[in-house]
């Protein structure tokens, strides 16, 4: 006979079985890492943004624009418990707020290996200038925005399990540190 649920507790999930899970600053590449990351071990790549727009039927900006911030992080974290579920493991990109809520937290501890893409000031500005798809940094200034958000947030992004270096280099430069640091804690063999 077989169970729906899983009997194995969470934590005792082999780290090689775990999603791979990225968080960081906006800017920081989690989406186009991650993307890259999946194509290289042969996973399925989901960008939390990206089913909440589907799940919303609107944008992030309109999100934020006809219900605001709070709606979207209930969605935020009911589509990052729902992707976490799901057994298949997956690469999966989040939105830069999403670590900071410790229920998502909690969720990713359980069923993923969580890698903070850190990155600094200068190369999260230029990374963020092109497009304005981000309602945090349309709004006020962006050096200050990022600069306040290094500050709330970095202490939380410290948490995750792994923390690699994004450069200031060709993406695959990026994806081989993190596939590096992945095989170091056993998350990839
Ligand atoms: N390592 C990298 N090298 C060069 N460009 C990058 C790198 N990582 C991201 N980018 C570019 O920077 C921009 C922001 O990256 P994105 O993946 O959307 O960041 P995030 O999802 O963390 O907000 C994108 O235009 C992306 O192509
Ligand atoms: O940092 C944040 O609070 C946000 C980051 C965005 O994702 P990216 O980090 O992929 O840009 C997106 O979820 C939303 O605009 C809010
Ligand atoms: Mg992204």
């Amino acid at each position: 006979m077989s169970t729906v649920t899983d009997p194995r507790p969470r934590q005792d999930l082999d780290p090689a079985e775990r999603s791979i899970v990225l968080v960081g600053l906006m800017g920081a590449g989690k989406s186009c890492i991650g993307r890259k990351l999946a194509q290289r071990l042969g996973l399925r790549f989901v960008d939390a943004d990206s089913e909440i727009e589907a799940a919303a039927g609107c944008s992030i900006p309109e999100i934020f624009e006809r219900h605001g911030e709070a709606a979207f992080r209930d969605g935020e974290r009911r589509v990052i418990a729902r992707l976490l579920e799901s057994h298949d493991r997956q690469v999966l990109a989040t939105g830069g707020g999403a670590f900071m809520d410790a229920g998502t937290r909690r969720a990713i501890a359980g069923t993923g290996v969580s890698v903070w893409l850190r990155a600094d000031l200068e190369l999260l500005l230029r990374r963020t200038s092109r497009r304005s798809k981000r309602p945090l940094l349309r709004r006020g200034n962006p050096r200050e925005t990022l600069s306040r958000l290094i500050g709330e947030r970095y202490p939380v992004y410290a948490e995750a399990d792994i923390t690699v270096d994004s450069v200031d280099g060709p993406p695959d430069e990026t994806v081989d540190r993190v596939l590096e640091a992945l095989k170091r804690h056993g998350a990839v063999r």
